[in-house]
């Protein structure tokens, strides 16, 4: 299973997570949360970063038009986009794009059917919450193309087994405080998605 670590804010804690084998990092481009970080600062970090390993930049109600220039301005390689969003907006994105879907039910899954999507719990912050979502929603599905969130952690992670999941994502489950990783759950988190 691919693994992204969020919530990146500075080169040791990016650079330990990619030691540790992650597939993608992620950087918050929403000055609202406590992991916020600058597109300019994300690029001084992402330059010095190795290739093959994605470059996620998160927007919180941008605009077509203000992410492409935050992604451009950040370095990154993928945008994943936090807000109510259709399929006219994704594809006025010039961009690699993954959806956010914010599950309250198992229905709100439907949406984005033909794309991969990252689905988390439901929460007034848009992420980094540390909430938990059904997993008996993901019961008898198809799950291959989407990556699951909210409220994961070293010692949870391992209950994904067997639901087929493309990936997993975590943030406020490998800190030591937010904003900062802690490499010791960073490390268990990955080696245990990584033997699902
Ligand atoms: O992490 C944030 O502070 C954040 C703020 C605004 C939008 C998205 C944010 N994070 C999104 C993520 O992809 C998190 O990794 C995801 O919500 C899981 O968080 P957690 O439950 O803490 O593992």
């Amino acid at each position: 299973m691919k693994v992204k670590i969020c919530g990146i804010t500075n080169y040791n804690d990016a650079m330990r997570s990619i030691e540790a084998g992650a597939d993608a990092l992620g950087f918050v481009f929403y000055p609202k949360s406590p992991r916020y970080i600058t597109p300019e600062a994300a690029r001084e970090i992402i330059d010095r970063l190795p290739p093959f390993v994605e470059k996620v930049g998160l927007f919180v109600e941008n605009t077509p038009e203000e992410i492409e220039r935050m992604a451009k301005m950040g370095g990154i390689t993928l945008a994943q986009i936090h807000f109510d969003v259709d399929e006219a907006f994704l594809d006025a994105v010039d961009f690699p794009v993954l959806p956010v879907v914010r599950a309250r039910r198992l229905e709100d899954l439907e949406c984005f059917a033909d794309r991969y999507r990252l689905v988390d719990a439901y929460c007034e912050a848009y992420g980094g919450s540390g909430k938990r979502l059904n997993l008996e929603w993901f019961e008898g599905r198809d799950n291959s193309r989407i990556i699951i969130a909210g409220g994961l952690t070293p010692d949870n992670v391992e209950e994904l087994r067997g639901y087929g999941f493309y990936g997993c994502d975590v943030s406020s489950g490998t800190e030591a405080a937010k904003g900062r990783k802690d490499p010791e759950k960073v490390m268990r988190f990955i080696e245990r998605a990584k033997s699902l």
